[in-house]
């Protein structure tokens, strides 16, 4: 693996705000293919990490570079363009749009028509429009979502706004996926259902993934490897088995379950 030029490389990133520092001193290298997880206790820095590597927050600290590009500065949008793509902790759909309609804006900006021919709706914005509908279709198929194609993305069942939440995500084409707590508010079975799906996409999109996780045991399962964060410090980095008889994560997660 160390043989590969990484997708990501995270140096000495940190970030305070006012004097607190939540995240400092953080190491990271994600390789092409992996499906890598980012656990810690509740407050540990992981969504501010993500914020950091997606724009929403500029490091105070270290460096980002992602397919050998320092990240710096750059705008969310910009990144997302690069090829990184997110979903939040916070579900954040557009709630009254429909189901389509919601992974059709996350790509929108790379439809071959522009404004004016869809002002005028000449033949070309009519054959993208098309193009769009069939590309998102197969994304909300994959998803077992089309049947709600039509919906409003606030009437479905919570469970299928998460997956249609990463779906969205999938439609900019990323590279590297940052899922943020994606089971949160699942039942067992969604969640089994869930991790599943990550695998597959992983595979059919030839994706890297960052997975943060709350519970171990859900990260044990699908990561091949598995950063710990603990008061805004990467205590612990390495194989599942590794990460569950670390000394340092058993005390961070003292009185949880370590299963
Ligand atoms: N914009 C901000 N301003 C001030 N403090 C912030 C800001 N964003 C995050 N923090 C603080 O940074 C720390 C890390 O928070 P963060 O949300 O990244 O943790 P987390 O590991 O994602 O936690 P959880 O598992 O509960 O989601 C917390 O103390 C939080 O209050």
């Amino acid at each position: 693996m160390e043989t590969h030029t990484p997708l990501l490389k995270v140096e000495q990133v940190g970030i305070r705000f006012g004097g607190l520092k939540a995240v400092a001193n953080v190491n990271m290298k994600l390789y092409p293919g992996e499906l890598v997880g980012l656990i810690g206790p509740n407050g540990a820095g992981k969504t501010t990490f993500f914020n950091m590597l997606t724009g929403v927050y500029v490091p105070t600290d270290g460096s980002i570079f992602f397919k050998g590009e320092n990240l710096r500065k750059q705008p969310p949008y910009k990144i997302t363009k690069k090829g990184i793509s997110r979903t939040f902790q916070n579900i954040r759909l557009f709630e009254e749009l429909s189901v389509i309609d919601n992974v059709k804006v996350a790509y929108h900006s790379l439809a071959k028509h522009t404004i004016l021919s869809s002002i005028l709706r000449l033949p070309n914005y009519f054959s993208g429009e098309k193009e769009m509908d069939e590309r998102a279709l197969e994304f909300l198929k994959l998803f077992n979502l089309d049947q709600y194609r039509d919906d409003k993305a606030k009437n479905l069942p919570y469970g299928q706004q998460r997956r249609l939440e990463i779906a969205r995500a999938l439609a900019t084409n990323p590279e590297l996926l940052l899922l943020d707590e994606p089971a949160a508010g699942m039942n067992p079975k969604e969640t089994e259902q869930l991790m599943d799906l990550i695998a597959f996409i992983r595979e059919k999109f030839n994706l890297t993934v960052l997975l943060i996780e709350h519970d171990m045991s859900l990260v044990m399962g699908v990561c091949e490897r598995i950063y710990v964060l603990d008061h805004g410090q990467l205590i612990a980095h390495g194989t599942p088995e590794e990460i569950r008889n670390h000394p340092k994560v058993i005390e961070a997660y003292l009185g949880e379950e370590v299963s």
